[in-house]
């Protein structure tokens, strides 16, 4: 697709899978056999759905890429998607893109797109429902009464804060990860005065919000959301889904539904205010739910059609959330890390914030001192969860 915007052309190399011991070649050998057995304990699909999600891990491993059967909805789409890959190995594939289509493809196996029994069946709704419902979602609500009567500018540091760390709990992160990712943690880059400042600046507008995960991170995105109009620093709210499930726990609408309802039923006051006016404000059109085929694309946002370049054209603000989000923001690329961040999205169609716990090898904006004394603590920072990130470029 031919670069539309004058940002400089990207150099750094495009990350793939196929190099042995790197992180993205342990998503597919190590981390995709876990999550099918998840999903394959969690709901009774029977033998032909069974047979075919362990034929997608061999082949995701040791085969070439196969397009999608001629029946599926969106295999002309897929074609041109991968037209320069079909017939070459998974691992020669961009990362972003393999991974995509693995996601694309499970979804195939366990007949989603299929007329049948499991037609629209999201295979990650156990695994999300079961953190719904979990106990640490109460204490986590309850907290939020305590944010009553802070001044507003306190209000909005923490509310930022829980949407930041909400996107560790991504359940993806937590197959290999081990128990909540509850160490340590550091926010290595801090343009929270920035974001504060610029939603200020541009009081009243739209802001956007590309969500990522549903569950324990999207409760605090859409309480952040909640704020945003209640304090008048958005007069709307865009929030953009997945159309299908995707990336394990990546929110739908129909996961946006669930966590409202979550809201407005929990025992908690002010956790029940939130989610009544949250439900008014999808009534009364200041917050609109949207997605686009494009959230489920294995490209770079660079790439994005011209529909959705014009939907996003004039919003105060996008706020993007969470790790994907953030490869194909700035590129699924090995960045110098300190690349500066606006370098990498100037392609926006808007001014973007970046909210995102690291858990894969793409950084940029960083200083160099700040990166020498991660690559110093000789822990595998990039991709191990507990660094986050808040950063913004800012236009004008
Ligand atoms: O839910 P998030 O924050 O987008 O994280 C998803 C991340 O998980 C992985 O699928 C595996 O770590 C990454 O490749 C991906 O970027």
């Amino acid at each position: 697709m031919p670069r539309e915007t004058s940002d400089p052309v990207p150099t750094a190399p495009v990350i793939r899978s196929d190099v042995p011991g790197s992180f993205a070649w342990g998503v597919f050998h190590e981390r995709h056999p876990k999550l099918v057995q998840q999903v394959l304990d969690a709901l009774p699909y029977g033998p032909a759905q069974r047979a075919a999600v362990q034929r997608l891990l061999v082949e995701s491993t040791t085969d070439v890429l196969e397009p999608l059967g001629e029946d599926a909805p969106d295999a002309a789409q897929w074609l041109e998607w991968g037209e320069d890959l079909w017939g070459k190995p998974w691992g020669e594939a961009p990362f972003l893109w393999a991974e995509s289509y693995f996601y694309r493809r499970l979804l195939d196996a366990v007949g989603y797109f299929r007329p049948g029994a499991w037609h629209g069946v999201d295979p990650f709704a156990p695994f999300k429902n079961a953190e719904l419902a979990g106990p640490a979602v109460d204490d986590e609500l309850a907290a939020l009464n305590e944010l009553d009567g802070l001044p507003e500018a306190r209000r909005a540091q923490a509310l930022l804060s829980s949407a930041l760390w909400g996107n560790r709990a991504d359940l993806s992160f937590r197959i290999t990860a081990g128990a909540d990712g509850q160490t340590a943690s550091d926010l290595v880059a801090d343009d929270s005065t920035t974001f504060c400042a610029e939603l200020e600046r541009t009081r009243g507008g739209r802001v956007c919000v590309v969500a990522d995960n549903a569950g324990r991170e999207l409760l605090p995105d859409l309480v952040l959301i909640d704020h945003l109009l209640t304090c008048g620093l958005a007069a709307q709210v865009v929030l953009y889904v997945k159309p299908q499930p995707y990336y394990v726990s990546d929110a739908t609408t129909a996961d946006v539904l669930a966590s409202v309802e979550r809201l407005r039923t929990a025992p908690t006051r002010a956790a029940g205010t939130v989610g009544e006016r949250l439900w008014q404000a999808m009534t009364n059109g200041a917050l609109v739910v949207r997605t686009h085929p494009f959230f489920c694309a294995p490209l770079p946002f660079h790439d994005m059609p011209a529909d959705l370049r014009t939907e996003f054209t004039g919003a105060a603000m996008t706020i993007l959330k969470g790790d994907l989000n953030y490869r194909r923001l700035v590129g699924d690329r090995l960045h110098p890390p300190t690349t500066p961040f606006t370098e990498t999205t100037g392609h926006f169609p808007t001014p973007v914030a970046a909210l995102r716990t690291l858990k894969s090898d793409v950084i940029v904006g960083f200083d160099s001192e700040t990166v020498a004394r991660l690559d110093s603590s000789e822990t595998a920072w990039r991709t191990n969860g507990h660094h986050a990130v808040i950063q913004v470029a800012a236009r004008h």
